[in-house]
């Protein structure tokens, strides 16, 4: 059937039904900013490889976040980056509670009280070897201790004060060891677990990798990690995952994996959706700007416009300060 009459420009020819077009709208509350927090209380360190993000020691966070909650941030989600501590086989330093997460969430908590606060839950900046969970003596993955261990991690942020606790780390298991644990804990009803469901083994984590430290010492992270063109393991780590008891699934990286985040919608229709827009992601929209490829804040603003349209209703994003600055 052919629809002679049918005119698309007579709906977006001005500006306010050219808004009406969008089904879903930015707004700030979307926002999550991932931040890293060192182990020198007074650092404010600039991370090359991420325009300008910062490491920042725990006395310099009000004057970090202070302004930004000012603007409208509702949501952050805490990286500890170890820097003068002992790394280990088991992370220990993950959830030392003189370290930069347990400080830094108590000291958010004290400060911002309206303020929700996650932490990423992985062992990989706190490991000797960089890996996401424990090894075996032959290097590879022992998966059951790593979740016991992760849980443990978990219920101790959540014991700190955090909202909400992430695991990142892609272990078989570990979002109804660390549901059960926070139940049994009492932290059932207090603490959200938020799901690094399908995180693909990607390129575009290099300058986070910088920036906390993280990197494998020998090998990578493709045993434990969903490799790029994997559509079927995404989807049954999604499935799995809400099973497991997790109240946010995530989808990462988030732009060159819209498929995804869509087909997140339709196997998860009843939690909330996140994405991470990751260090890569970001540092390419602030290279391909300052080329002169396209414009920094409507590249910025197209790219998260995709990730809503793609049914995504949270997004971790390095770019929350300047949505901050840019929507009313
Ligand atoms: N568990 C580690 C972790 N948690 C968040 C990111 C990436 C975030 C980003 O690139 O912005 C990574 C990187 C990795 O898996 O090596
Ligand atoms: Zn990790
Ligand atoms: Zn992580």
């Amino acid at each position: 059937m052919t629809m002679a009459f049918s005119r698309l420009h007579s709906g977006i020819h001005h500006p306010l039904p050219r808004s009406w077009q969008s089904r879903c709208l930015l707004n700030k509350a979307m926002f999550m900013y991932p931040i890293f927090i060192t182990d020198d209380p007074d650092a404010c360190v600039d991370i090359p490889s991420l325009p300008g993000q910062r490491r920042w020691g725990i006395n310099r966070l009000e004057e970090f976040i202070g302004p930004l909650v000012e603007k409208g941030l509702a949501s952050v989600i805490l990286f500890g980056v170890p820097l003068k501590c002992d790394k280990d086989g088991r992370g220990t330093p993950a959830d030392d509670p003189e370290g930069p997460v347990i400080l830094g969430v108590k000291k958010l908590r004290s400060l911002f009280p309206s303020l929700y606060i996650a932490c990423d839950v992985c062992l990989c900046e706190y490991t000797s070897h960089g890996h996401c969970g424990l090894l075996n003596e032959d290097g590879t993955i022992n998966n059951d201790p790593s979740v016991d261990r992760l849980a443990e991690v978990a219920l101790n942020y959540a014991i700190a004060g955090a909202h909400c606790v992430a695991p990142s780390d892609m272990m078989d298991g570990r979002i109804m060891a660390i549901k059960r644990k926070l139940i049994d804990a009492g932290y059932g009803n207090k603490c959200t677990l938020m799901s690094y469901s399908a995180k693909f083994a990607s390129s575009l984590y290099g300058p986070f990798r910088d920036a906390a430290g993280s990197a494998p010492a020998f090998g990578d992270r493709k045993c434990y990690q969903l490799p790029p063109a994997a559509k079927g393991l995404a989807r049954r780590a999604i499935i799995r995952d809400t099973a497991e008891g997790a109240d946010i699934i995530m989808v990462k990286p988030a732009l060159p994996y819209l498929d995804i985040i869509a087909d997140a919608v339709e196997l998860a229709p009843n939690h909330p959706l996140a994405c991470y827009q990751v260090s890569g992601e970001f540092a390419m929209i602030h290279a391909g700007a300052k080329a002169g490829v396209f414009d920094l804040r409507v590249m910025a603003f197209e790219s998260v416009e995709s990730m809503v349209r793609a049914g995504a209703s949270i997004i971790l994003s390095y770019f929350t300060p300047d949505f901050l600055d840019w929507l009313v």
